[in-house]
């Protein structure tokens, strides 16, 4: 039976978590989930009880904030032979690596990127760029000529692509994980369309993601997607999840000029306006789309569930580590932010994440691309921990006088 939306004793917003087992505060999302116990959750301002048992069960995301681990490595940094804190992020990197895999000195030999496709009912009316271009990229990433094709190759970075719902028939092909759950999204635009998905595609695409994660075996895991039309999904998700207004969350996605992107604006602000608004972090998942976005929460979730580091793209992977942060705001703790994407709507998401990216080359492609170039950095990160001298090592005295 779900709870109100509304905390009953001390009337602070919280929205249903009946879904996903765990509370969410709307008009103050800085607020840590409801503690769960046994039976559902409790509001935390209050602690009185507001949700009857979840239906979602998610595996346990340890904290990762490990304060004497972190003080071991920024101790041991400090001893390298450099001016204290001279490297700057690669420094924060390799103290956040080490405390994600709960490691001194941090590892990463095996990284490897996961891209996620899937179509979209809205794509025809929100891109600048037809909807049938998502399934031939599918085939462009399984020719091997795509960015990230060659940016995996050159970087020594392993690529999976996963099929999360494109509508297209591939057969049985090499080099394309078949996890459908149905082929494309309902165009939310519609007032006839209650919504992108059912809330059961929506957890099935949560849950295949979450086994892909926990399965997969590497120290760091980019993730990428392909779906035309999924910045507008993203851009709803960050609207409804942050309380953004929608007009700094809408950005010219794959190439929309101004007049174009004031029309996506204008369709999804309509959108918003026809159903009644989403009132779980999961309902606006279902409502808005897109099923690689859910499948690549549930990917973050699997995977930081195992200690695996989360390496974050654009706009449209960040969207949905906001969704995974919302189902279990520990992840937040795994993920590591690759770059700052030209969409417009990236620079404020990164701001509500609390995310500081590690470069900015202006790219606006998707695909894992950033994602892919942050592995060197990160690779290095851990090697200097590993293995630059100390100034002991090396005989350097730094004593002055
Ligand atoms: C040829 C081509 C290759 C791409 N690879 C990634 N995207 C990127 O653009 C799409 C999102 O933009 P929008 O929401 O405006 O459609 C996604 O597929 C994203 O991965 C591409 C887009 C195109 C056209
Ligand atoms: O930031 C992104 O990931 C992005 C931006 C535009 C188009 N596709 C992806």
């Amino acid at each position: 039976m779900p709870c109100s939306a509304t905390c009953p004793a001390c009337s602070s917003v919280f929205v249903c978590g009946v879904q996903t087992g765990a509370c969410w505060c709307f008009t103050r999302p800085a607020l840590p989930a409801a503690a769960r116990t046994g039976q559902g959750c409790r509001c935390p301002a209050c602690l009185d009880a507001i949700v009857s048992s979840p239906a979602l069960s998610l595996p346990p995301i340890a904290d990762a904030k490990r304060p004497a681990l972190r003080a071991a490595l920024r101790a041991r940094l400090d001893a390298k032979t450099k001016p204290l804190g001279s490297l700057g992020m690669l420094e924060a990197l390799a103290v956040d690596i080490g405390a994600i895999q709960d490691r001194n000195p941090p590892q990463m030999e095996k990284c490897a990127v996961a891209l996620f496709a899937a179509s979209h009912g809205a794509a025809h009316r929100v891109s600048a760029y037809p909807p049938d271009v998502t399934w031939q990229m599918v085939e462009n990433f399984l020719a091997g000529g795509a960015a990230i094709n060659v940016m995996a190759r050159s970087l020594n970075v392993d690529l999976h692509i996963v099929n999360a719902g494109v509508d297209h028939e591939f057969g049985q092909r090499d080099g394309l994980i078949d996890a459908v759950v149905m082929h494309g999204t309902r165009d939310y635009t519609d007032p006839a369309n209650a919504g992108a998905m059912t809330q059961e595609a929506c957890e099935q695409a949560l849950m295949r993601g979450l086994a892909f994660g926990q399965n997969l075996q590497v120290d760091a895991l980019g993730f990428g997607e392909m779906g035309i039309g999924n910045t507008a999904s993203a851009s709803l998700l960050m609207h409804g999840l942050t309380g953004v207004p929608l007009a700094q969350c809408v950005g010219a996605g794959a190439g929309l000029d101004e007049a174009g992107v004031a029309r996506k604006l204008a369709l999804l602000d309509d959108a918003l306006r026809v159903r009644p608004r989403p009132t779980s972090p999961l309902a606006w998942l279902a409502t808005y789309g897109g099923l690689e976005i859910a499948m690549m929460a549930g990917a973050m979730l699997g995977a930081a569930s195992r200690g695996t580091v989360l390496v974050i793209d654009g706009f449209i992977v960040s969207a949905a580590l906001l969704v995974a942060t919302r189902l279990e705001p520990n992840v937040r703790q795994y993920a590591v932010f690759a770059h700052r994407s030209a969409e417009q709507g990236h620079r404020l998401l990164l701001a509500n994440l609390q995310a500081q990216a590690l470069f900015d080359l202006g790219l606006r492609l998707g695909e894992g691309t950033g994602a892919a170039l942050a592995m060197p950095l990160l690779r290095t990160a851990c090697a200097v921990v590993r293995d630059m001298a100390s100034f002991t090592d090396a005989g350097v005295d730094t004593a002055t006088g």
